[in-house]
């Protein structure tokens, strides 16, 4: 079996190759004498570069070809940022394997401040992700919050360039580019809850592949698994799109979550939050039941008017 060439589709961002690369390190580490090869390709999410990802259509937008690529049979795995991976596969797709996560964190950025709090006010700082922006605004209303795109490389530059004083980027993307340096501090939980799967790379395959699903299930970390479990169903029972400032982030330790979470207006002028603990065989129950909290404790009103009044039941 192992003279079939196992074939990874990736995106082709330095990010994106990293991770490609290194669950193809750890395929040839754990399956001697397999052969595996990287499929490039490019996706909408990477030509449409200039506008927020809340308004074109959003996060699926960077893995819709990697899964073409998969029900056409011209790849075997696709490799993906947890993070970015939409709630819904398309049929005969799944997501079998979740790796060993990374720093979950959230990364301040900048080349003349320390820290958020030695910001003055006024400080420009940048990104485009609704749930940094909230989180940001409702800690520091004094701050001035522009949106920030392109891949991790790119926004750094802009940040060099003077454009912004400060941006907030992830710690695992600039640990994985080799660019840690750049981190002037990390974010707790408390200040940027994280976003559902950040630092979790993850594998989606075809399920009726069970040569490939086989090779894979070494790759596959139990406790990031329960974890990641835990936040999307938070996220899926919210039925949050990427429209609307969401974090969800779960510990897990002698096999007890802890799931926090939130839902924020976009200006940070409102934000509910709530936590679960329980037994990590419930992670998807616990997920559910804070979204359900979340929803009553006036989430459902912040989803409603960025939805236009069809909130969740
Ligand atoms: N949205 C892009 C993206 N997707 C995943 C990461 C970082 C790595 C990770 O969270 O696994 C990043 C960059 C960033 O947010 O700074």
């Amino acid at each position: 079996m192992l003279d079939k060439v196992l074939r990874i589709a990736t995106r082709q961002s330095p990010l994106a190759l990293w991770q490609a690369h290194y669950v193809k390190d750890r395929l040839m580490a754990c399956h001697p004498g397999l052969q595996v090869e990287l499929v490039p390709m490019v996706t909408r999410g990477d030509v449409i570069l200039d506008t927020p990802l809340a308004k074109v259509g959003g996060k699926g937008l960077f893995v819709k070809e990697l899964e073409l690529a998969l029900l056409e049979d011209r790849a075997d795995i696709a490799v993906h940022s947890m993070k970015d991976v939409p709630v819904e596969f398309p049929p005969g797709l799944g997501l079998t394997t979740i790796c060993e996560r990374d720093d979950p964190r959230d990364a301040f950025v900048s080349n003349h401040f320390d820290s958020i709090d030695a910001l003055p006010a006024g400080s420009v700082v940048g990104t485009s992700s609704l749930r940094r922006q909230c989180q940001l605004a409702a800690d520091r209303p004094d701050l001035v919050i522009r949106s920030l795109r392109g891949n991790v490389g790119t926004r750094l530059g802009k940040l060099d360039n003077g454009d912004y004083d400060a941006i907030i980027l992830a710690v695992a993307g600039l640990k994985r580019l080799g660019l840690e340096d750049r981190i002037r501090e990390a974010l707790s939980p408390e200040q940027s809850l994280p976003a559902v799967g950040q630092g979790a790379v993850g594998i989606e395959c075809r399920l009726d592949d069970p040569h490939t699903r086989t090779l894979l299930a070494p790759l596959n970390h139990a406790d990031t698994a329960v974890r990641v479990c835990a936040e999307r169903a938070m996220n899926t029972r919210l039925e949050g799109g990427c429209q609307v400032p969401i974090g969800s982030y779960a510990e897990l330790s002698h096999g007890e979550i802890w799931l926090r979470a939130l839902v924020g207006a976009p200006d940070g002028s409102r934000m509910v939050r709530g936590e679960r603990r329980g037994p990590a065989e419930d992670a998807k129950e616990l997920g559910i039941s804070l979204a359900e909290e979340l929803l009553n404790n006036g989430a459902r009103e912040i989803l409603a008017e960025v939805y236009n009044g069809e909130a969740p039941e």
